[in-house]
């Protein structure tokens, strides 16, 4: 049974609009909306690059009266600067529905409205994501999807959710998106108390070790959490070193960063949030507290930096669907993993190693 939305109304995705592949984690997909000017001149589309035009899928044609009666009043204008995000086919995850209503009751009021990306709910033509699936085979075989998302396509549902593309601006100023996971601001509570690496740390050790992926198809962070809560800005600035490095960051855009994450009381609330909601650690945790799966949300989070010439102009935590407690047995076995195989102690060294705050300690 989906759960209540209160008195919110549901929109239909109109048919009108193009979808354009975006990116992807491991639990969504994110499409651009490209809303078609009313007299057919797609102008919006046109300020594409041409690799994003050719990808475009129209949506189905969808003959609902509702949708009729949408059009009518103009309802498809609100899509532009929008980003639609669909659920991948996979079993621990939890329904859109479910997931915006544990959002709004139990995530949302632990931040300010404004620290907040915040989606609503859109009902999906099934045509469609027929449509985007197709065209996700189509995007692999011509190597446009990383390959670690390969095989995994759009779970055959009803509904979605939009919100707003953080990478445009509503006065059309030129910013640019850096996107961070803090993941665990403290060691984690089952950890022996001789670690010399913190939770993700330990976890990029064992997969460095295990895997013969390179950290790019790894996509595993290239920095210490635990030095992203420093005021220390040369600090900061040496754990980031990496993740500039990959992403072609200017100087400038890092210093603007820097000097944002080192006086970030967001930053600080998650940790604080990671540290008392549940202190509990995944081995002796019931996975159906609301605050352990809270905590467990807030430990695989994203941070979206809107960074302008002139500095960092706004930060808005995403990627808040709330865990599902079908993931234990994967926490629990992956804290196992990094406890028995000794990884909280190991370190990487050569190119592979990345400075764990806790080593110096
Ligand atoms: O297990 P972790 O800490 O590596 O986190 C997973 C993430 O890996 P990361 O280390 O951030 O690269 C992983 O991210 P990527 O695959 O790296 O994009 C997912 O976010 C995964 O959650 P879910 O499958 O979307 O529910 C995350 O799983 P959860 O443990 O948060 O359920
Ligand atoms: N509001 C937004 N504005 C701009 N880009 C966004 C926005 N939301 C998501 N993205 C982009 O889409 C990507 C995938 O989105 P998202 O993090 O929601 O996927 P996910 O599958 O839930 O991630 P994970 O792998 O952490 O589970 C992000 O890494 C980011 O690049």
């Amino acid at each position: 049974m989906s759960p209540p939305l209160g008195s919110e109304r549901v929109l239909q995705l109109p048919s009108e609009l193009k979808l354009v592949y975006r990116a992807e984690g491991a639990a969504n997909l994110v499409y651009k909306i490209v809303v078609p000017e009313c007299n057919g001149v797609d102008s919006r589309i046109l300020g594409l690059p041409e690799t994003e035009q050719e990808d475009s899928v129209e949506t189905k044609q969808c003959s609902s009266k509702i949708l009729a009666s949408q059009m009518n009043e103009h309802k498809v204008d609100s899509f532009h600067g929008k980003l639609l995000r669909l659920r991948k086919d996979q079993t621990h995850t939890t329904a859109p529905l479910q997931a915006l209503y544990d959002f709004r009751r139990y995530l949302a009021p632990l931040f300010r409205a404004e620290e907040l990306i915040h989606p609503t709910a859109v009902q999906i033509d099934k045509a469609l994501l027929l449509d985007l699936n197709t065209e996700l085979r189509l995007l692999e075989q011509q190597n446009k999807r990383p390959i670690i998302r390969a095989g995994m396509y759009l779970r055959q549902e009803s509904y979605g959710t939009i919100m707003d593309d953080l990478g445009h601006a509503p006065d059309n100023s030129s910013r640019i998106i850096i996107e961070l996971k803090p993941k665990w601001l403290l060691q984690s509570p089952d950890a022996p108390r001789t670690a010399r690496r913190c939770r993700t740390c330990a976890l990029r050790a064992y997969r460095t070790a295990a895997t013969t992926q390179s950290p790019e198809q790894r996509r595993i962070s290239s920095f210490c959490p635990l030095y992203l809560i420093s005021p220390n800005e040369a600090r900061l600035s040496q754990a980031l070193h990496r993740k500039f490095a990959e992403e072609h960051v200017s100087a400038q855009i890092q210093q603007h960063v820097v000097s944002y994450l080192a006086n970030s009381s967001l930053l600080q609330r998650i940790r604080h949030l990671q540290a008392t909601l549940y202190p509990v650690g995944v081995l002796n945790a019931d996975p159906n507290n609301t605050d352990f799966l809270t905590v467990m949300t807030l430990r695989d989070c994203s941070l979206f930096l809107m960074v302008s010439a002139d500095g960092v102009i706004g930060a808005k935590l995403g990627d808040l669907d709330m865990k599902s407690p079908a993931r234990m047995k994967h926490w629990i076995a992956t804290e196992r993993q990094l406890i028995d195989g000794c990884w909280y102690d190991m370190s990487l060294s050569g190119t592979e190693h990345i400075p764990c705050a806790l080593e110096g300690s």
